[in-house]
């Protein structure tokens, strides 16, 4: 049976960077279901049908890590049937020998509800604004209306929407560097394993 870490949280709390790191670690596959999003919402035309259509090279678009790529992702995802469209391709991924980090929105409440090891990933609102800002040479202050207007989109959208499963365990990087993180996450996939 593979082992499945699922990982979610808002906007730049650092999901990606810590998935990145655990897949590393224990020699997982990992998915940012982010981009998944990003790339249906970038095709433009019919959302349901870019879904539908996706092909490996719609990810390597350039300009997908952008802040508007973020505002049309989230957008298209909250459409119930763009959405249906991507859970096979997401589920089919998750079940890879020996294991798979998944990061996303709803990666532990609907893709995947019985993963070994869930982590909620969160800072403070202004810290991942900064952090993104920093990332993308932009201003902070924009970034964090941006980061708002999205997290209050995934949030409050009826399908899959953006909560911590009632399992996960809530990992707050707000004043936390980078290596604090990534051994805390470490430290409590270890505990499932051992
Ligand atoms: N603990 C931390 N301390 C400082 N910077 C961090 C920390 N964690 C992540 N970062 C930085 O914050 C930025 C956002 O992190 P990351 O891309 O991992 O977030 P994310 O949650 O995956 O974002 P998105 O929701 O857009 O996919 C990156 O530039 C990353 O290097
Ligand atoms: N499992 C997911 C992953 C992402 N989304 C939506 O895509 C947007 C972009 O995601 P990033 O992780 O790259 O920031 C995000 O704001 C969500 O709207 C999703 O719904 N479910």
């Amino acid at each position: 049976m593979p082992l499945i870490i699922a990982i979610d949280g808002p906007a730049a709390s650092g999901k990606g960077t810590i998935a990145r790191a655990l897949a590393a670690h224990f020699g997982f596959h990992h998915l940012d279901t982010g981009l998944l999003y990003r790339a249906t919402g970038a095709k433009g035309g019919d959302p349901v049908l870019a879904a539908q259509t996706l092909t490996a090279s719609d990810l390597t678009r350039p300009g997908l890590r952008s802040a508007q790529a973020g505002q049309a992702a989230s957008r298209i995802a909250a459409i119930p049937a763009v959405r249906a469209a991507l859970v096979d391709f997401q589920r089919r991924f998750a079940g890879q020998e020996p294991g798979a980090v998944l990061d996303g929105r709803d990666i532990g409440t609907v893709i995947c509800p019985d993963a070994a090891v869930k982590l909620y990933v969160t800072a403070s609102d202004r810290t991942r604004a900064a952090r993104r800002a920093a990332e993308l040479g932009a201003d902070a202050d924009t970034m964090l209306k941006e980061l708002r207007e999205r997290d209050r989109r995934d949030r409050e959208r009826a399908t899959a929407p953006l909560r911590p499963a009632s399992d996960a365990v809530i990992l707050d990087t707000t004043d936390l560097t980078i290596s604090d993180a990534i051994a805390v996450a470490i430290a409590q996939v270890n505990r499932v394993l051992t």
